[in-house]
Parts: structure tokens; C-alpha cells; sequence
């Protein structure tokens, strides 16, 4: 090892997290440009009595968050997230958005200044001045360089080595392509914009659009129906992000981590699933996520209200109807059928 070498970081072990890992595990042993282990921060949990870390390093897989498919013996689980940091110069921070400002907190001592980081969390915060992108938060923290990586990336699909696209949005290219380096792979591809807020806008708000599309599901309405609301859910994304980052570029909403990410989400994801079952059998969101999830987090409703509460506060939720109509089925008991009739 020379002392020149990335040291990188993965901080996550979920389902993302891990298909994530093997990529990087992969990718760093093939460039001299990167040390050969990386640690992945790993919220500790017991399974039938033994730590999830000592699985991952002693089984090489996340049985509970990605099981069947082995992480690359160099990935190594690290419980203590002060130790797991420890001299990185990249980190990769890939966990459900609640948590993000915690773990920064936790992380602050250890953190050198000549880190940077890369996102792949697909979320947004909100206070009383308005949304706040997980880069923002990460790097008002920590005081390190961003980029952010989203796209039509359902994890599963990816560990399967099934062919897909991804986005890194970057302020500054070099770090981007230090960035491509740890992903990108022939059937992982990876494009880039200079557009770090356009791409988390669009990766937090398909969220939301994906529970419509779940509800939309539990009404058998069929596809010409659901693809009325994702274009509709489309064009709001898009104001919402002109709306609050007026330099979000438009090109953007084309690439892997707008339209893409916005289809494969309706179809095949997490919040669209929970919201069809949200409709089908009167649970509550958190009953839900407990039943169908297995300890992944649902990350559509958390950003459907704090949409709602953010719009409603700067007076506009009459420019966003259909996401104004998603929180009210989703939280205040609108009928479902709405979801068509707003329209
Ligand atoms: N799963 C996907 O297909 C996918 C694809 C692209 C992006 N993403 C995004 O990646 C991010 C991470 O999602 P994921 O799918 O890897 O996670 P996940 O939902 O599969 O798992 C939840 C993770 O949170 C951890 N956790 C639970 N309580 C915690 C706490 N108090 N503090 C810290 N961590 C805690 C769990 O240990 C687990 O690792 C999310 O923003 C998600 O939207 C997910
Ligand atoms: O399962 P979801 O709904 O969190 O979506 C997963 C990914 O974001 C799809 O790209």
C-alpha cells in the first residue's frame, strides 16, 4: 500500500449499499490508484445470534439486505463508525436519509480535510428555509467536497449483473471521474452532468411520484394510466427543481437519474409496492414497511410530507397538484380515486 492511495469508505450496508459494494470492491483492485480494502460502516444487528459484520466477513454476503450474492472478501464490515473512517479519502455514503445527519455528527472528528465524498441516497431534508440536498447537509458537516450518484438502479438488478445506466452529478470533474473510477463497469454505465442538485432533486422526488403510481396500481387502472401520472409527476419534479435550484439544468431530467430512475421506480420499486399495499389493505406505512421491507426503509412517504409541509408553507401547493393529491391519499385520508380525478 502507498501512502498516494484512495483509501475509500463505504458508509451503508443495506440493500443499495451492498449491491453498491460489490462494484467498488471490484473496481478498486483494478487501479493502483486505490488501496485494495475497503471498509463498509455497517449498522450492527444480530440475526439468530450472530452479528451481521461477522457474517459479512466471515460468509462474504449481507444475508438480511442482499442475499445471494457475495461481497468481494476485500469489503470488509466494520461496526464502530469512527474506526470505519479512518484515514479515507473517499467516502461513499449510501443509507436511508434519516439517518445521514447522525452519522455525520458521529464521523466529524475523524473526517481529514482532504476527503471527498459521493452520495448515492436518494432523499432530501427540509427545514423552515426550504430543502436542503443530503450533499448540502454532508458537506456543512464534514467540509468536504460532493458529488451525488443516482439512476434506474434497482439494487437487486444490479448485484444480478443485469445491464443499467447511472448518473454522477459533479461540481468539479476531477472528483467525478475519481468517482466513475469506483463504479462504473460494463453493465453498471455511468454518465455524468454538472448538476449535483438536479440529480438528487429528481432521485428524492421519483419517490413520491412511485407511490402514486402504487396507488394507482391498487385501482387496476392500467399503464396508460399510470404513464399519464408519471409524466404529469415528471413535469412537477421538474418545477419543484426550478422552483428551488434555479440552476438545475433541464438536460438533466433526461438522464439515467430523471426519466429512467422515474420509470424503473414505478414499476419495479420499493414505495410503489408499499403504496399498492397501502390501498389494498388499509395498513399503516409503518406496518407496511415492517411487513414487506425486512428492515429496508421506505424513503417515498418521509419525502411526501416534507414536500407537502415545505409547499404549503411557501404558499405554492396549487403548482404541484399531483403531489399535493399523493401526501393527501397518502396522510389524510383522500380517497384513492382521486389520484386520477385531481388530474
Ligand atoms: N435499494 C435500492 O434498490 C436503491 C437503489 C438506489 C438508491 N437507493 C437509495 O440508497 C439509500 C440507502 O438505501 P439501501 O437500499 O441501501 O438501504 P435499505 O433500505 O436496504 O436498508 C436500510 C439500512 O438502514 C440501516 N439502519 C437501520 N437503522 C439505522 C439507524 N438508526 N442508523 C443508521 N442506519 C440504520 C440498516 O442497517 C440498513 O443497512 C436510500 O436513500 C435509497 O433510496 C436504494
Ligand atoms: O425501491 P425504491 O422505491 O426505493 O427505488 C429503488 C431505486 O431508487 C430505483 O432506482
Amino acid at each position: 500500500m502507498s501512502s498516494q492511495q484512495e483509501r475509500v469508505v463505504i458508509i451503508g450496508s443495506g440493500n443499495w449499499g451492498s449491491a453498491a459494494s460489490r462494484l467498488i470492491g471490484k473496481n478498486v483492485t483494478k487501479s493502483s490508484r486505490f488501496e485494495d480494502r475497503v471498509n463498509m460502516w455497517v449498522y450492527e444487528e444480530v440475526l439468530n445470534g450472530q452479528k451481521l459484520t461477522e457474517i459479512i466477513n466471515t460468509q462474504h454476503e449481507n444475508v438480511k439486505y442482499l442475499p445471494g450474492y457475495k461481497l468481494p472478501k476485500n469489503i470488509v464490515a466494520v461496526p464502530d463508525i469512527v474506526e470505519a473512517v479512518k484515514g479515507a479519502t473517499v467516502l461513499v455514503f449510501v443509507v436511508p436519509h434519516q439517518f445521514i445527519r447522525n452519522l455525520c455528527k458521529q464521523m466529524k472528528s475523524a473526517i481529514s480535510s482532504h476527503c471527498r465524498g459521493i452520495s448515492l441516497i436518494k432523499g432530501i431534508d427540509f427545514n423552515e428555509s426550504g430543502p436542503l440536498l443530503i450533499t448540502d447537509i454532508i458537506k456543512s458537516e464534514l467540509n468536504i467536497p460532493m458529488c451525488a450518484l443516482s439512476g434506474a438502479n434497482i439494487a437487486n438488478e444490479i448485484a444480478a449483473e443485469k445491464f443499467c445506466e447511472t448518473t454522477i452529478g459533479y461540481e468539479n470533474l476531477e472528483d467525478g471521474k475519481l468517482m466513475k473510477e469506483l463504479f462504473h463497469d460494463d453493465m453498471f454505465r455511468v454518465g455524468f452532468v454538472k448538476d449535483v442538485a438536479g440529480v438528487q432533486v429528481c432521485g428524492a422526488l421519483k419517490n413520491v411520484i412511485a407511490l402514486g403510481a402504487g396507488f394507482c396500481d391498487a385501482l387496476e387502472m392500467g399503464n396508460n394510466t399510470k404513464s399519464a401520472l408519471m409524466r404529469i409527476g415528471l413535469i412537477e419534479m421538474q418545477r419543484f427543481a426550478k422552483k428551488y435550484y434555479s440552476n438545475v439544468k433541464v438536460e438533466t431530467f433526461m438522464e439515467s437519474c430523471g426519466v429512467a430512475d422515474l420509470i424503473t421506480t414505478c414499476y419495479g420499486g420499493r414505495n410503489r409496492k408499499c403504496a399498492e399495499a397501502f390501498i389494498r389493505t388499509k395498513k399503516s406505512w409503518n406496518v407496511l414497511e415492517e411487513e414487506l421491507l425486512n428492515g429496508q426503509k421506505l424513503q417515498g412517504t418521509t419525502t411526501a410530507k416534507d414536500v407537502y409541509l415545505t409547499l404549503k408553507k411557501d404558499n405554492a401547493l396549487e403548482e404541484f397538484p399531483h403531489m399535493v393529491t399523493i401526501y393527501r391519499i397518502a396522510f389524510e385520508g383522500l380517497p384513492v380515486e382521486r389520484i386520477v380525478l385531481d388530474i
